[in-house]
């Protein structure tokens, strides 16, 4: 399969449902899942620090540090399996990533609320690379500014081995979204590759 530009205006999103394969799928979830030293980590949420619904972990080349961050800010050392898979995504995307974060829903109530990757850190345009492994979840799409950008929000069911990236002005002028969904589903690991400014 190839890589399908969605029609959303002010924004550029591609999908490819089948990036990888469901047999190499599946062995990336087994390998990540028991390999990668998972957290959970606090955030603030109207200045009550609560913990995150679900768990993540921030890998890159050591320069490719956060100023400030919801995670920590130096990052984790690349595992083989993470370079393959970089490799695999730059290749798609046509651009260097020098780091990649990792979270895990363990559940349906595991989640994670609207939100731009938005940070300095990745400059105006960013180029993110989003690897979906094990169960399908929902990820909604909503315009920032309706006055602005008049579309409702869009759902994309992201399957085991789909590739989406966000690219141009997405991250601008939309918020993104995984809502906790109260039907059982098995866990879903989302790798989002990203390349961090180390001089902005
Ligand atoms: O799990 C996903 O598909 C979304 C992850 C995400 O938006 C992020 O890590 O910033
Ligand atoms: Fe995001």
């Amino acid at each position: 399969m190839a890589l399908t530009l969605l029609p959303l205006p002010d924004a550029e999103v591609l999908l490819d449902p089948e990036f990888l394969s469901p047999a190499e799928s599946r062995s990336l979830l087994t390998e990540l899942t028991e390999t990668i030293p998972w957290r959970q980590e606090p955030i603030k949420l109207f200045g009550k620090e609560v913990m995150q619904p679900r768990l993540t972990s921030w890998h890159g080349d050591p320069a490719a540090r956060y100023q400030y961050s919801r995670l920590a800010l130096t990052p984790q050392a690349w595992t083989p399996a993470l370079l393959r898979l970089r490799e695999q995504a730059q290749a798609a995307a046509g651009c260097n990533f020098n780091s990649v974060l990792l979270n895990l829903y363990r559940y349906g109530q595991d989640s994670m609320g609207w939100h731009a990757d938005d940070e300095p850190e990745l400059g105006l345009a960013p180029v993110i690379a989003s690897i979906s492994l094990g169960a399908t979840r929902n990820f909604r799409l909503k315009p920032r500014d309706p006055r602005h950008t008049n579309h409702s929000a869009v759902t994309l069911a992201l399957t085991n081995g789909s590739l989406l990236l966000m690219q141009g002005t997405t991250q601008q002028h939309w918020l993104h979204a995984i809502p906790k969904t109260a039907v059982s589903v098995a866990p879903r690991l989302n790798l989002t590759f990203r390349r961090v400014l180390t001089s902005y």
